[in-house]
């Protein structure tokens, strides 16, 4: 460390498939700080680099439940320099972008190239893992679901769209007060940038991750509305605590899914395959579920794009659901 770095680095939190993330501290105030360092060494790698600093940075307010991006750093060699979302880009950071919109490699092979995202720290890891060290709690479900829905309702109101939306891509700080969620990992997402309305924005790039793909994303034509199935499966396996292993990582996840023999098939494809096929919900317990959540959960995860909520008809439903309404007791001894 220089004696003028703006961060010392602390440790290491994890690895993803195109970065490394770190602790660190800011030297002026103190202040703990997440890194996530990207390298942008190919293409593709360039282009989730640049989607998800654009996404972060096409924010101008914040929110409370999507991760705030404190800014980021383009290196080029011994080379840092800010990256700029205006007219006045670097010479490095049009070539970025050049890399991107031509597909090939346009920075300097000789010299290393990164891309440095400086965020809010998240203490209490993700959403998965969270949940799984504790009990069912109808409450936290609930505060949860709100959270989620007011974080896409923000995104969308902002023409992002997040398109990879699962409980990992969901960080928790737990460190003032009950835990806060914040959706991160835009590395997918788009600014529909001139669109009026988000819902009627159409994509054709299939992506996200397979469990928790709508039914038209397998089919490759979709809108915002993805975003609501996604969000749909997460609430139903949180609810009924409904988990699977990963092939890859062998982590147990939260997701739900159709069994077909010694299979499990994620829903969207299910539906897709059979869009008459009626959803079990709930799948477990079913005294346990309100009626008004079970159809909650329906009108999120409806076949037809057109027939299924969009995040601020959802907002507004989550708040009206009697679902982990605390109980008040009232006594009259004194
Ligand atoms: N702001 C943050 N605060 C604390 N930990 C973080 C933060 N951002 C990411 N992490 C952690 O760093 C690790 C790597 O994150 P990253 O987003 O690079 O990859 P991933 O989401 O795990 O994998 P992939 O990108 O392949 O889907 C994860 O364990 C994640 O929980």
């Amino acid at each position: 460390m220089t004696t003028n770095a703006k961060y010392n680095i602390l440790r290491e939190v994890g690895r993803g498939s195109y970065g490394v993330v770190y602790e660190a501290v800011v030297n002026q105030t103190g202040k703990k700080v997440a890194v996530k360092r990207m390298h942008c060494n190919g293409p593709e790698n360039v282009e989730l680099a640049l989607q998800e600093f654009w996404a972060l940075q096409s924010i101008q307010s914040q929110h409370e439940n999507v991760i705030w991006l404190k800014e980021c750093i383009l290196q080029s060699g011994q080379v840092f320099q800010p990256m700029s979302h205006h007219c006045n880009k670097t010479d490095d950071q049009l070539l970025l972008i050049e890399t991107c919109l031509k597909g090939r490699r346009c920075v300097d092979p000789k010299s290393a190239c990164y891309l440095w995202f400086v965020m809010e720290f998240c203490d209490s890891g993700n959403m998965n893992e969270f949940l799984l060290a504790r009990s069912p709690d109808a409450q936290l479900n609930k505060s949860f679901m709100q959270q989620m829905s007011q974080a896409v309702a923000f995104l969308h109101r902002n023409h992002i769209v997040h398109r990879d939306l699962k409980p990992d891509n969901i960080l928790i700080s737990n460190s003032c007060g009950g835990p806060v969620l914040k959706i991160t990992d835009f590395g997918l997402s788009k600014v529909c940038q001139g669109s009026v309305n988000v819902n009627q924005h159409r994509f054709s790039s299939a992506c996200g991750s397979d469990f928790y793909m709508a039914p038209e994303v397998w089919e490759g034509s979709y809108t915002a509305k993805a975003d609501i199935f996604a969000l749909g499966i997460i609430f139903w396996a949180m609810i009924e605590r409904i988990t699977f292993r990963d092939a890859d990582s062998e982590k147990e996840l939260l997701g739900t899914y159709i069994c077909q023999g010694k299979d499990i098939i994620p829903i969207g494809e299910a539906m897709l395959e059979n869009p008459s096929m009626k959803l079990q919900i709930p799948l477990k317990k079913k005294r346990c579920m309100p009626n008004d959540l079970c159809r909650l959960l329906h009108d999120m995860l409806a076949f037809n794009p057109k027939e299924r909520l969009d995040a601020f008809q959802l907002e507004s439903r989550i708040k009206q659901t009697s679902y982990g309404e605390k109980i008040q007791c009232s006594s009259s001894s004194k």
